[in-house]
């Protein structure tokens, strides 16, 4: 028997960044959307723990126990005093390493698929809590929709979407590590008083609306001056979309993956055309959220 289960990306809509803290995290206030692009990841039991990808970016994605699928199952196992012996299966759609949550996604795919496999019948705090340990994303690829996450991004507060969004998503060849852009933040606001991270009223407002321009104008990632700084050619990704008409364009997360908000579905396949035409990024994609969160789609 497998059990497969189907996992979002995601996009900040906003990413409001605090200073660092002791432990080397930062508060965040983190409105996260979920769009429809989607990991697959089955288990079934097998002599040993193991893990295979396939999908376009599967080279980047490690395959030992570092693999975020993998910590997944082991954190579940030992939990439940069992051994963790599954094939974990990813079938990659989401870029790696691009700022939209493709590991995490992962994480909380296996996560739940395990929990089915095994029977576990977990409640959705004892997920949740498991997800919080295995990275700061985590828990909003089990949930999906439309979350703020405050603390270092864990603690969620699920939020009301009154429309659907239409994006286009510009991916950047080699990936840009979250550390290393939260670093970069660091360096670059050194000495400047960083304010406390409060999620903004007119964007949680465009969401519960459903308002695609006034998201447009709302729509903030404060990594973003890290993320062009690490990665200057990024600066032209984003007025290649903004000159193709996208209503607002940012880099996702920590980039280097650029998001572009568009009126419509048909707005969407013009300025993805127009991104690929103008030679700034490797491949363009469109999805629309919000999209759900990991669920069982065959199996269980
Ligand atoms: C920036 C964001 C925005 O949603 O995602 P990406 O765009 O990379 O996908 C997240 O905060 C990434 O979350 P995630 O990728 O789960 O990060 P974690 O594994 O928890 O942490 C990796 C490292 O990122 C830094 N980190 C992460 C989260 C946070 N609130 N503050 C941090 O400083 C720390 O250096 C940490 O050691
Ligand atoms: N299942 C996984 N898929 C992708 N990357 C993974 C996975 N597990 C661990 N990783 C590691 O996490 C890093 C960040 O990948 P990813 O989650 O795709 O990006 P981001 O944090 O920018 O959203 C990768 O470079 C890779 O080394």
């Amino acid at each position: 028997m497998s059990v497969t289960v189907r996992v979002p990306a995601k996009v900040n809509v906003q990413l409001a960044v605090g200073g660092v803290r002791p432990d080397g995290y930062h508060d965040l206030a983190n409105v996260f959307l979920a769009v429809g692009l989607y990991d697959e990841v089955t288990v079934e039991r097998a002599g040993s723990l193991t893990v295979t990808c396939d999908g376009p970016d599967a080279g980047q994605v490690p395959l030992d126990r570092t693999n975020l699928a993998a910590r997944a199952a082991e954190l579940l196992a030992a939990r439940h005093g069992i051994a963790p012996d599954v094939h974990i299966h990813i079938a990659k759609d989401i870029p790696v390493a691009g700022g939209m949550a493709g590991g995490s996604a992962d994480g909380a795919g296996a996560l739940l698929a395990c929990d089915a496999l095994w029977g576990l019948g977990s409640s959705r705090a004892e997920l949740l809590a498991i997800c919080a340990e295995l990275g700061s994303d985590v828990p909003f690829s089990l949930v999906g929709g439309a979350a703020l996450g405050t603390g270092r991004g864990e603690h969620l507060t699920e939020l009301e979407v009154g429309g659907t969004f239409h994006w286009v998503f510009a991916m950047a060849d080699g990936g840009l590590s979250t550390p290393v852009v939260f670093g970069e933040f660091d360096r670059l606001t050194e000495g400047v008083a960083v304010p406390e991270p409060a999620a903004s009223p007119a964007l949680l407002d465009a969401l519960r609306t459903g308002d695609t321009v006034a998201l447009a104008g709302a729509l903030v990632n404060d990594l973003q001056p890290a993320a062009l700084s690490l990665r200057p050619a990024l600066g032209a990704t984003l007025d290649a979309g903004t000159a193709a008409g996208a209503l607002a364009a940012l880099v996702s997360g920590s980039g280097p993956t650029t998001a572009f908000l568009v009126k419509d579905a048909e707005a969407a396949r013009g300025v993805a055309e127009a991104l690929v035409a103008s030679g700034t990024c490797r491949a363009a994609r469109v999805a629309a959220g919000p999209a759900a969160g990991a669920r069982v789609v065959s199996g269980g």
